[in-house]
């Protein structure tokens, strides 16, 4: 700094944030276009780079979403996942009303910072258990995975896991970017198909119902089966991911 004036080292990329390789920072401060929260955070967080702090102004009820707490009745998928690897606050509103032109919608000014250490889970079982759990997220983990049709896609998902298994897990930002996505609404999914749904998935109804069990038997052995995905914290999801995996239950 001299007299008053301050020079900074200063690259200019033109490029689409999402398709561009960002070079190695520390800070990242930035006025992002709303359309692109969710991805560009998947790709800050869960791709490859290392950084101290990002200072995000995102659309007010994002932010919201990105920092609500488990029992919030924002909370969602995208906050859990979020937090599997950073600490998030809400550092101000911002009225529509201090932008010229203004603007359709508030924001908020949110700080992102990736924690030290990486979590002791591989992601993408995390974010695949994540997806399960929150896309019915006000349901019981009991009525969850009560369901046949996922029953029989867990069950598809295991086997091919297992087969996989000297495959390193996917965690590079090509597979991320969906990943955040926010939960949808509490879908249906009916129980309806019997034996000959089993036989078109390929199971025999055997195979389906000891797989069942074990569904079963994971939730059984917790307290865990009668809470909802919206009200539990991460470390009880964690601790009932690995009961799962214990008993050859995969997500991704
Ligand atoms: C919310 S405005 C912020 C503009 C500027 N940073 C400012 O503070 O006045 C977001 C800007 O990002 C640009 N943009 C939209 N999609 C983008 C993308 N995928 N990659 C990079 N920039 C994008 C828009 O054209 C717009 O200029």
């Amino acid at each position: 700094m001299t007299n008053g004036i301050f020079f900074l080292r200063c690259q200019v990329i033109q490029g689409d944030a999402m398709e561009t390789e960002f070079p190695k920072f520390d800070v990242c401060v930035a006025n992002i276009p709303y359309g692109i929260s969710s991805p560009l955070i998947a790709k800050l967080l869960f791709g490859t780079y290392h950084f101290r702090t990002a200072t995000l102004l995102l659309q007010k009820e994002f932010a919201r979403r990105l920092v609500a707490m488990p029992g919030d009745s924002e909370y969602n998928r995208l906050a859990a996942n979020v937090r599997m690897v950073a600490d998030v606050k809400l550092l101000m509103d911002v009225s529509k009303r201090d932008f010229v032109p203004m603007p359709r919608v508030d924001s908020s000014l949110v700080e992102i910072q990736p924690r030290g250490a990486p979590p002791e889970v591989d992601l993408a079982e995390w974010l695949g258990f994540t997806r399960e759990c929150f896309g019915q997220k006000n349901k019981t983990l009991g009525a969850i995975f009560k369901q046949k049709r996922k029953i029989l896609d867990l069950l598809k998902r295991s086997q091919r896991s297992e087969r996989c298994t000297s495959d390193a897990p996917g965690t590079g930002s090509g597979i991320i970017l969906g990943v955040l996505d926010d939960d949808g609404n509490d879908e249906a999914c009916s129980d309806e198909d019997g034996d000959s749904g089993d036989r078109a998935a390929g199971f025999s109804t055997e195979e389906v119902g000891a797989f069942k069990e074990r569904i079963a038997g994971a939730l059984e052995s917790t307290d865990l089966a009668g809470k909802r995905p919206s009200k539990m914290s991460n470390d009880e999801l964690l601790y009932l991911l690995r009961l799962f995996n214990e008993r050859g239950i995969w997500f991704q």
